[in-house]
Protein backbone atom coordinates (compact mmCIF):
# COMPACT_ATOMS: atom_id res chain seq x y z
CA UNK A 1 0.00 0.00 0.00
CA UNK A 2 1.17 3.42 -0.56
CA UNK A 3 3.05 5.42 2.06
CA UNK A 4 1.55 9.33 1.32
CA UNK A 5 5.24 10.07 3.12
CA UNK A 6 6.29 9.36 -0.63
CA UNK A 7 5.71 11.83 -3.13
CA UNK A 8 6.85 11.39 -6.54
CA UNK A 9 8.70 13.73 -8.68
CA UNK A 10 6.89 14.03 -12.07
CA UNK A 11 9.47 15.12 -14.05
CA UNK A 12 8.69 14.82 -17.49
CA UNK A 13 7.27 17.12 -20.27
CA UNK A 14 3.70 15.20 -21.52
CA UNK A 15 0.71 14.21 -20.11
CA UNK A 16 1.10 10.58 -22.12
CA UNK A 17 4.50 10.27 -20.06
CA UNK A 18 2.87 11.46 -16.82
CA UNK A 19 -0.26 8.94 -16.99
CA UNK A 20 2.52 6.12 -17.82
CA UNK A 21 4.10 6.31 -14.76
CA UNK A 22 0.81 6.87 -12.87
CA UNK A 23 -0.96 3.67 -13.89
CA UNK A 24 2.53 2.11 -13.51
CA UNK A 25 2.90 2.66 -10.18
CA UNK A 26 -0.63 2.74 -9.44
CA UNK A 27 -1.69 2.16 -5.98
CA UNK A 28 1.82 1.90 -4.63
CA UNK A 29 1.74 5.67 -5.06
CA UNK A 30 -0.34 8.31 -3.71
CA UNK A 31 1.17 11.76 -3.56
CA UNK A 32 2.91 13.46 -6.94
CA UNK A 33 5.27 16.58 -7.46
CA UNK A 34 4.19 18.32 -10.72
CA UNK A 35 7.02 20.65 -11.41
CA UNK A 36 7.97 23.13 -14.03
CA UNK A 37 9.28 20.99 -16.70
CA UNK A 38 5.55 19.20 -17.04
CA UNK A 39 3.62 22.04 -15.71
CA UNK A 40 4.88 24.78 -18.44
CA UNK A 41 4.35 21.82 -21.08
CA UNK A 42 1.64 20.59 -20.14
CA UNK A 43 -0.26 22.52 -18.19
CA UNK A 44 -2.98 22.93 -15.21
CA UNK A 45 -4.75 19.73 -16.53
CA UNK A 46 -2.07 17.58 -15.17
CA UNK A 47 -3.09 18.94 -11.83
CA UNK A 48 -6.56 18.12 -12.40
CA UNK A 49 -5.90 14.72 -13.60
CA UNK A 50 -3.92 13.53 -10.76
CA UNK A 51 -6.86 14.81 -8.59
CA UNK A 52 -9.47 13.18 -10.68
CA UNK A 53 -7.22 9.80 -9.62
CA UNK A 54 -7.80 10.91 -6.07
CA UNK A 55 -3.48 11.21 -6.06
CA UNK A 56 -2.02 14.36 -3.72
CA UNK A 57 -0.24 17.06 -5.57
CA UNK A 58 2.70 19.07 -4.66
CA UNK A 59 2.68 21.79 -7.31
CA UNK A 60 6.10 23.19 -7.06
CA UNK A 61 7.07 26.21 -9.55
CA UNK A 62 9.10 27.45 -7.10
CA UNK A 63 8.05 31.46 -6.97
CA UNK A 64 10.17 34.03 -6.63
CA UNK A 65 9.29 37.54 -6.89
CA UNK A 66 8.18 40.87 -5.70
CA UNK A 67 5.86 40.49 -2.73
CA UNK A 68 3.05 41.57 -4.98
CA UNK A 69 3.79 39.30 -7.61
CA UNK A 70 3.95 35.69 -5.34
CA UNK A 71 1.15 36.77 -3.67
CA UNK A 72 -0.95 37.15 -7.11
CA UNK A 73 0.61 34.15 -8.28
CA UNK A 74 -0.19 32.01 -4.74
CA UNK A 75 -3.80 33.08 -5.53
CA UNK A 76 -4.12 31.92 -9.41
CA UNK A 77 -2.35 28.66 -8.06
CA UNK A 78 -4.94 28.14 -5.08
CA UNK A 79 -7.81 27.40 -7.75
CA UNK A 80 -6.31 24.44 -8.68
CA UNK A 81 -6.36 22.88 -6.00
CA UNK A 82 -2.81 21.18 -4.96
CA UNK A 83 -2.04 20.52 -1.56
CA UNK A 84 1.42 21.98 -1.76
CA UNK A 85 2.99 24.91 -3.46
CA UNK A 86 6.88 26.39 -3.17
CA UNK A 87 7.84 29.61 -3.00
CA UNK A 88 11.71 30.83 -1.94
CA UNK A 89 12.46 31.50 1.04
CA UNK A 90 14.94 33.76 -0.48
CA UNK A 91 12.37 35.83 -1.74
CA UNK A 92 12.38 37.03 2.03
CA UNK A 93 10.11 37.70 5.27
CA UNK A 94 7.57 40.54 3.54
CA UNK A 95 7.49 37.67 0.34
CA UNK A 96 6.39 34.91 2.41
CA UNK A 97 4.19 36.27 4.49
CA UNK A 98 2.21 38.02 1.38
CA UNK A 99 2.07 34.35 -0.18
CA UNK A 100 0.65 32.93 3.34
CA UNK A 101 -1.50 35.66 3.61
CA UNK A 102 -2.49 35.16 -0.26
CA UNK A 103 -3.09 31.59 0.40
CA UNK A 104 -5.54 31.42 3.08
CA UNK A 105 -7.76 34.42 1.55
CA UNK A 106 -7.51 32.98 -1.90
CA UNK A 107 -8.98 29.24 -0.38
CA UNK A 108 -11.46 31.32 1.58
CA UNK A 109 -12.74 33.43 -1.37
CA UNK A 110 -13.09 29.97 -3.58
CA UNK A 111 -14.21 27.53 -0.62
CA UNK A 112 -11.32 25.62 -1.38
CA UNK A 113 -8.87 23.91 0.95
CA UNK A 114 -6.19 25.98 1.79
CA UNK A 115 -3.06 24.40 -0.06
CA UNK A 116 0.33 24.31 2.68
CA UNK A 117 3.30 26.65 1.34
CA UNK A 118 6.84 25.24 1.46
CA UNK A 119 9.84 27.77 1.42
CA UNK A 120 12.87 26.53 -0.81
CA UNK A 121 15.92 27.01 1.60
CA UNK A 122 18.94 26.54 -0.38
CA UNK A 123 18.60 23.85 -3.49
CA UNK A 124 19.78 20.32 -2.85
CA UNK A 125 22.56 20.47 -6.03
CA UNK A 126 24.00 23.03 -4.07
CA UNK A 127 27.63 21.62 -2.57
CA UNK A 128 29.83 24.36 -0.54
CA UNK A 129 31.75 25.12 -3.73
CA UNK A 130 28.73 26.32 -5.87
CA UNK A 131 27.33 28.08 -3.05
CA UNK A 132 30.42 29.88 -2.39
CA UNK A 133 30.11 30.66 -5.83
CA UNK A 134 26.73 32.85 -5.60
CA UNK A 135 28.13 34.82 -2.88
CA UNK A 136 27.08 32.36 0.09
CA UNK A 137 28.48 33.67 3.48
CA UNK A 138 27.18 31.50 6.18
CA UNK A 139 27.61 27.90 5.94
CA UNK A 140 24.58 26.01 4.08
CA UNK A 141 23.51 24.45 7.22
CA UNK A 142 23.01 28.10 8.96
CA UNK A 143 21.46 29.59 6.13
CA UNK A 144 19.13 26.54 5.96
CA UNK A 145 18.31 27.30 9.69
CA UNK A 146 17.57 31.02 9.10
CA UNK A 147 15.16 30.64 6.22
CA UNK A 148 13.13 27.75 7.52
CA UNK A 149 12.78 30.28 10.84
CA UNK A 150 12.02 32.93 8.83
CA UNK A 151 9.33 30.82 6.60
CA UNK A 152 8.05 29.67 9.84
CA UNK A 153 7.76 33.25 11.47
CA UNK A 154 6.16 34.29 8.19
CA UNK A 155 3.40 31.51 8.60
CA UNK A 156 4.74 29.31 6.17
CA UNK A 157 3.49 25.75 6.92
CA UNK A 158 7.38 24.31 5.99
CA UNK A 159 10.37 24.25 4.45
CA UNK A 160 11.89 21.82 1.35
CA UNK A 161 15.37 21.41 2.24
CA UNK A 162 18.13 18.72 1.92
CA UNK A 163 17.58 15.49 4.25
CA UNK A 164 20.80 16.12 5.90
CA UNK A 165 19.13 19.29 7.33
CA UNK A 166 16.32 18.09 7.99
CA UNK A 167 17.31 17.22 12.31
CA UNK A 168 18.24 20.95 12.86
CA UNK A 169 15.26 22.30 11.34
CA UNK A 170 13.33 19.88 13.40
CA UNK A 171 14.75 20.80 16.29
CA UNK A 172 14.63 24.70 15.60
CA UNK A 173 11.24 24.62 14.23
CA UNK A 174 9.02 22.18 15.96
CA UNK A 175 7.21 19.00 15.65
CA UNK A 176 4.59 20.72 13.11
CA UNK A 177 6.60 21.98 10.97
CA UNK A 178 6.33 20.46 7.38
CA UNK A 179 10.36 19.25 6.38
CA UNK A 180 10.03 17.89 2.80
CA UNK A 181 13.27 16.61 1.39
CA UNK A 182 14.38 15.90 -1.90
CA UNK A 183 18.15 14.86 -2.61
CA UNK A 184 16.84 11.39 -1.85
CA UNK A 185 19.00 8.41 -2.73
CA UNK A 186 18.36 4.98 -1.98
CA UNK A 187 21.56 3.06 -2.23
CA UNK A 188 20.92 1.24 -5.53
CA UNK A 189 20.28 4.34 -7.08
CA UNK A 190 23.05 7.47 -8.47
CA UNK A 191 23.22 10.51 -7.33
CA UNK A 192 23.13 12.57 -11.10
CA UNK A 193 23.15 16.35 -9.86
CA UNK A 194 22.11 16.04 -6.13
CA UNK A 195 24.57 17.29 -3.83
CA UNK A 196 23.50 16.85 -0.62
CA UNK A 197 21.42 13.30 -0.32
CA UNK A 198 20.51 10.61 1.53
CA UNK A 199 18.79 7.32 2.12
CA UNK A 200 15.03 7.63 2.85
CA UNK A 201 15.31 5.90 6.30
CA UNK A 202 18.19 8.44 7.01
CA UNK A 203 15.91 11.52 6.21
CA UNK A 204 12.93 9.95 7.94
CA UNK A 205 15.02 9.64 10.88
CA UNK A 206 15.96 12.78 11.06
CA UNK A 207 12.89 14.27 11.02
CA UNK A 208 11.67 14.68 7.20
CA UNK A 209 8.15 14.64 6.69
CA UNK A 210 7.90 13.89 2.92
CA UNK A 211 10.14 12.61 0.47
CA UNK A 212 10.50 13.52 -3.27
CA UNK A 213 11.97 11.24 -5.39
CA UNK A 214 12.22 11.22 -8.73
CA UNK A 215 14.89 9.55 -11.55
CA UNK A 216 15.60 6.24 -8.78
CA UNK A 217 12.08 5.77 -9.17
CA UNK A 218 11.36 7.31 -12.86
CA UNK A 219 14.53 6.42 -14.76
CA UNK A 220 14.90 3.20 -13.16
CA UNK A 221 14.22 -0.16 -15.16
CA UNK A 222 11.50 -1.29 -13.07
CA UNK A 223 10.25 1.60 -11.57
CA UNK A 224 7.56 -0.29 -9.29
CA UNK A 225 10.29 -2.66 -8.59
CA UNK A 226 11.94 0.92 -6.97
CA UNK A 227 8.72 1.92 -5.19
CA UNK A 228 8.43 -1.35 -3.78
CA UNK A 229 12.44 -0.84 -1.99
CA UNK A 230 12.16 2.86 -0.99
CA UNK A 231 8.94 1.68 0.48
CA UNK A 232 9.89 -1.19 2.58
CA UNK A 233 12.88 0.89 3.69
CA UNK A 234 10.70 4.05 5.02
CA UNK A 235 8.24 1.12 6.71
CA UNK A 236 11.00 0.50 9.15
CA UNK A 237 10.91 3.70 10.32
CA UNK A 238 7.10 4.70 11.37
CA UNK A 239 5.77 8.02 11.32
O1 LIG B 1 11.58 21.89 -4.74
C1 LIG B 1 11.97 20.76 -4.99
O2 LIG B 1 11.19 19.83 -5.06
C2 LIG B 1 13.43 20.53 -5.06
C3 LIG B 1 14.23 21.31 -4.25
C4 LIG B 1 15.58 20.99 -4.10
O3 LIG B 1 16.32 21.62 -3.32
N1 LIG B 1 16.07 19.95 -4.80
C5 LIG B 1 15.32 19.20 -5.65
O4 LIG B 1 15.83 18.25 -6.24
N2 LIG B 1 14.00 19.51 -5.82
C6 LIG B 1 13.17 18.75 -6.78
O5 LIG B 1 13.06 17.40 -6.36
C7 LIG B 1 13.12 16.52 -7.46
C8 LIG B 1 14.26 15.57 -7.26
O6 LIG B 1 14.31 14.67 -8.33
P1 LIG B 1 15.39 13.51 -8.39
O7 LIG B 1 16.75 14.12 -8.19
O8 LIG B 1 15.20 12.94 -9.75
O9 LIG B 1 15.04 12.54 -7.28
C9 LIG B 1 13.24 17.38 -8.72
O10 LIG B 1 11.94 17.51 -9.27
C10 LIG B 1 13.70 18.72 -8.21
O11 LIG B 1 13.15 19.79 -8.95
Amino acid sequence: MADDRLIVALDVSTMEQMKDIVDTLGDAVSFYKVGMELFYAAGEDTVAYLRDCGKSVFLDLKLHDIPNTVAQGVKSLTRLGANLITIHGQGGAVMLKAAADAAREAAEELGVERPKLLAITVLTSFDDTTWSGIGGQLPIADQVRRLALLAKDAGVDGVVASPLEAKLIREACGDDFLIVTPGIRPTFAVANDQKRIATPSSALRDGASRLVIGRPITKADNPREAVRMILEEMEAVKP
